[in-house]
């Protein structure tokens, strides 16, 4: 019998559809052990809006979750100013962070075996006069690493990023010989680690229109992509590029690739999203602690109305598990 894991849920932006998607997780038993990261009140709050007879039982470390229809274990953390459904208040985003510390602390004192966060609001959160980009960013500072990878994947495609929540405009300033050795290493590592890839093959998109065009349509190709590439390589990572972004999403390249590189987010995530949205799940590579999200945002339009698909939310949950349980029989040694 496989190891139960224990997988810490936040459920997001109080105002968006986080909080229902979490309810929604009651319908049915589940696989993994899951304790939902977030204020009792607002849950119980949406579960009567919604009319779901969800029975929260209280979640302290140590003890196991429940995994019966009907009911969700919850990890109650107070302070959420307002409840209501569809409508963003700075004056929660103290406390949505809160559940984000509280989930990542427990998995790295081992009261949680992964993470799997529902959407937040980055805009909200910096209203209230908080700098946040993003959950992949947090996460980092919070675990003290200096880089990790966001990637997103459904059962046909993973895409990871060498730059994330960035404005447009500083992009070629961030893709630097070191920023582009870390990431391509931590994905290698991490596709053999997670997803049992023994030599990832890996596609690695250029920066500008025809990848550069020979210098013609701009040099990052030519001065950092391309020698960086040809040093890692060296290293054994099986990396094919610079490509041209808009012919390396044929079937072509990706038949014979696991993962693409993209260099920024709004290169690589549209074709993801337009392959399989409501399917995949966003991991952060390089973290000491396993987390996986949804690959959607809050939906403010369906918060409340009980139509927002969990489809995502289960991907996460499914492949937070899978990783758990790989980094629990790593952890746990060959022999024991
Ligand atoms: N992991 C995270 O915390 C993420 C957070 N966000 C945040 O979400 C906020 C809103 O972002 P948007 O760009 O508007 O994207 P969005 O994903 O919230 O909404 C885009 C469209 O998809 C629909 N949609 C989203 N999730 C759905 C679901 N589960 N079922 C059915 N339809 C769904 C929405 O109704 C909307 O029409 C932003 O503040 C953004 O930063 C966005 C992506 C990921
Ligand atoms: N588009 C993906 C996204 O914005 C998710 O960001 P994060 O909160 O997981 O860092």
């Amino acid at each position: 019998m496989t190891d139960p894991v224990i997988l810490a849920l936040t459920a997001g932006e109080p105002g968006g559809i986080g909080p229902e998607l979490c309810l929604q997780l009651a319908v049915r038993p589940r696989e993994a052990g899951l304790v939902v990261v977030a204020s009792k009140q607002l849950l119980e709050a949406r579960a009567r809006l919604l009319g779901l007879p969800v029975a929260l039982h209280d979640w302290a470390p140590g003890q196991e979750p429940t995994f019966s229809a009907g009911a969700l274990s919850v990890l109650d953390v107070p302070g959420c100013a307002s409840v209501d459904a569809g409508r963003l208040d700075p004056a929660n985003s103290a406390y949505v962070l809160r559940t984000l510390e509280t989930a990542a602390n427990g998995c790295l004192n081992g009261a949680f075996d992964g993470m799997v966060t529902a959407p937040v609001h980055k805009g909200v959160i910096n209203e209230a006069g908080i700098e946040f980009s993003g959950h992949t960013e947090f996460l980092q500072d919070l675990c003290g690493v200096e880089r990790v990878v966001m990637m997103l994947a459904t059962d046909d495609l993973r895409v990871a990023l060498v730059t994330t929540h960035l404005p447009l405009k500083d992009v070629s300033a961030a893709i630097t010989p070191e920023r582009l050795s870390q990431v391509a290493r931590i994905l290698d590592t991490d596709l053999k680690a997670f997803f049992a890839i023994e030599q990832p093959r890996i596609l690695v998109a250029g920066l500008n229109p025809h990848a550069g065009e020979g210098g013609h349509l701009g040099r990052e190709e030519l001065d950092t992509i391309e020698p960086t590439l040809e040093h890692l390589r060296t290293e054994g990572l099986n990396l094919i590029g610079p490509l041209p972004a808009d012919t390396l999403f044929t079937p072509h390249w990706l038949d014979q690739a696991d993962a693409v590189l993209a260099m920024y987010h709004d290169q690589g995530l549209p074709v993801l999203k337009y392959q399989g949205f409501g399917r995949a799940v966003n991991v952060t590579l390089g973290l000491p602690i396993v987390r996986t999200s949804v690959d959607h945002g809050t939906a403010l339009d369906l918060a409340g109305t009980g139509n927002a698909d969990a489809g995502s939310l289960h991907t996460a949950i499914r492949v937070g598990a899978q990783m758990a349980r790989c980094r629990k029989t790593v952890n746990r040694g060959p022999n024991s």
